[in-house]
């Protein structure tokens, strides 16, 4: 699993402008060293990038091969992006990086200076992400190279023209991100300080060289190896986590450190992630659906003995038919759900209080139907720990929390799952929804979605649009909940979310959510110290009982 995990971009396109030397040539090595097929782009030196090809040859681990091309032309990036597709199909990671650092002030600028040093800086970066844009899916990655003003500004007035073109690339990147986040392709930039590359060296005294060493905090010049982790750590993709490495005896300090940056990055930008490397098999994880198709399969009258108003007490669970369920008066939700709790013996003294209880079992075999489910459940359990465990170590270090200071919500936990059941929905009226936005009130959701289906998605508020959220074979989605959100005092997000499940066909769709509310006793203050202490119990119920409406059954 840990070898798993350093090949993570097995099967990723990269191309690299400018790769032959310097901070291209290091994020080459360092992406093909994780198992990325790397396109070497060079415009003069070709005795560097074939140094360069050699280099990333050598590791064993990557593909490559070098492409001449001027990345400062429409032609040579066109070219680039025609000669990659037609060898690999797609493109994953665009990272532009060639550029020039021409020395010049106002005075002695050239229009020829002018034209070149844009075309190269800013440019070739632009229609290279016109150009890579069509052939990229969601959750590639476009990497625009800025510069860094460090402390108060170093830069020099013969660093005007170099400036500008810096300048540009920013605005860009804060606007194509924009612009290309709709596909869900995302924008970003690396602004080095200092780095020790040829280019950066050329016409730089011993004198000059000290002085701006002395500028950086740490007192010396960066080196390219370091810009390559930045862009390495951009280029992953933020959707998908592996956690083998945390669950691997073998794995080191360094990818379980990789794993909960992943986790910690996708938490607090999205609040939703595809966790993968959880060990449990295919086969294990499947057989849950067969439950469900068993289920939503039976007569009417089989399911109404089990409906929710059967439960013991507050317990709530059993079947719930469409349309109980509404986040906001007027939408619709057409989806029905058996839920199924922590099993609590009727003559537990907490059964019937609120989420506690024997759950209602249907008119099926035990071992085709309730076995499955209880384990299915039993590894959400530990799960969830796992994932408790890591996101609190992904939390500021400056709050100082122990890896364990959520350890109590998993402890007897309130663990409501929904198995989902969303019925053919043939008429696209927008208020149809199968689950209407909604953020989830859990600390944590783990989400099973049916291969080969769609309907989630995920609202991101930087781009104001709506992202499917797509289906990884063998993965789950995870997001952050609302009581999540306020134990990190909204570190992490609880995103909205919703299904559609409109479609021409004949379409049904299942899934499975399993929620950690958590030990219903639990309680404690936000984790940065803010606020007063939440009990878990008393925040699920509120935030239940505010979306049942009048239809719900009284709780
Ligand atoms: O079915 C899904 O994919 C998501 C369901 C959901 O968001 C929920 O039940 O809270
Ligand atoms: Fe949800």
């Amino acid at each position: 699993m840990a070898a798993n995990h350093l090949l993570s971009f097995n099967g990723k396109i990269a191309i690299i402008t400018g790769a032959s030397k310097g901070i291209g040539k290091a994020s080459a090595v360092a992406l093909a060293r994780l198992g990325a097929t790397v396109i070497i782009n060079y415009s003069s030196d070709e005795q560097a990038a074939q140094d360069a090809l050699a280099e990333v040859q050598r590791l064993g681990t990557g593909e490559a091969r070098i492409v001449r091309a001027d990345a400062g032309t429409i032609p040579g990036v066109q070219s680039l992006v025609k000669q990659t597709v037609d060898a690999y199909g797609k493109i994953d990671v665009v990272i532009s990086n060639a550029g020039v650092m021409p020395m010049k002030d106002l005075e002695h600028t050239t229009e020829a200076d002018f034209d070149r040093t844009f075309a190269i800086n800013v440019k070739g970066p632009y229609f290279l992400a016109q150009a890579a844009a069509e052939h990229m899916s969601r959750g590639s990655h476009i990497i625009l190279t800025s510069t860094t003003l460090c402390a108060a500004s170093t830069v020099m007035p013969g660093y005007l023209l170099y400036n500008s073109t810096k300048g540009a690339i920013e605005q860009m990147t804060r606007v194509m991100s924009k612009d290309l986040g709709r596909k869900g392709i995302l924008v970003n930039a690396v602004a080095p300080g200092p780095t020790g590359t040829e280019l950066f060296f050329r016409g730089k005294s011993e004198e000059v060289l000290k002085t701006v060493a002395s500028f950086n905090p740490q007192g010396r010049i960066g080196t390219p190896e370091e810009i390559a982790e930045t862009i390495v750590f951009l280029a992953q993709s933020s959707w998908v986590s592996d956690i083998g490495p945390i669950l691997s005896p073998t794995a080191t300090e360094v990818e379980r450190h990789r794993t909960v940056e992943a986790v910690r990055h996708a938490s607090t930008t999205f609040g939703f992630f595809n966790l993968v490397g959880h060990g449990i098999s295919q086969t294990q994880l499947y057989r849950i659906f067969e439950c469900s198709k068993l289920f939503f399969d039976l007569p009417e009258e089989k399911r109404m003995k089990v409906h929710v108003g059967q439960a013991l007490g507050r317990s709530f669970r059993g079947w719930e038919p469409p349309l109980i369920q509404q986040h906001h008066d007027a939408d619709i939700n057409f989806v029905e759900t058996f839920i199924v709790g922590r099993e609590v013996p009727a003559d537990d003294p907490d059964a019937g209080t609120f989420l506690t209880g024997p759950n209602l079992w249907p008119d099926l075999p035990k071992e085709k139907f309730q076995d499955i489910i209880l384990a299915y459940q039993a590894r959400m359990v530990e799960l969830s720990h796992v994932i408790i465990r890591i996101l609190v170590q992904g939390l500021p270090e400056a709050w100082g929390c122990p890896l364990d200071v959520l350890d109590g919500l998993t402890v007897d936990p309130a663990i409501p799952m929904r198995m989902l059941h969303y019925g053919p929905v043939k008429e696209n009226n927008p208020l149809q929804f199968g689950v209407a936005p909604h953020t989830d009130f859990s600390a944590i959701t783990i989400l099973l979605q049916q291969p080969g289906t769609e309907g989630l998605q995920v609202w991101y508020p930087p781009t104001e649009d709506w992202i499917p959220v797509p289906v990884t074979e063998d993965g789950f989605v995870i997001n952050i909940g609302d009581l999540m959100q306020q134990y990190t005092a909204g570190y992490y997000r609880s995103a909205r979310h919703r299904v559609i499940t409109f479609s021409e066909e004949n379409k049904h769709r299942y899934s499975v959510a399993f929620f950690l509310d958590g030990n219903l006793r639990f309680k404690t203050k936000a984790l940065d110290g803010s606020g007063n202490e939440i009990v878990v119990g008393e925040y699920v119920y509120s935030c239940l009982n505010r979306t049942l409406g009048t239809r719900g059954p009284s709780l």
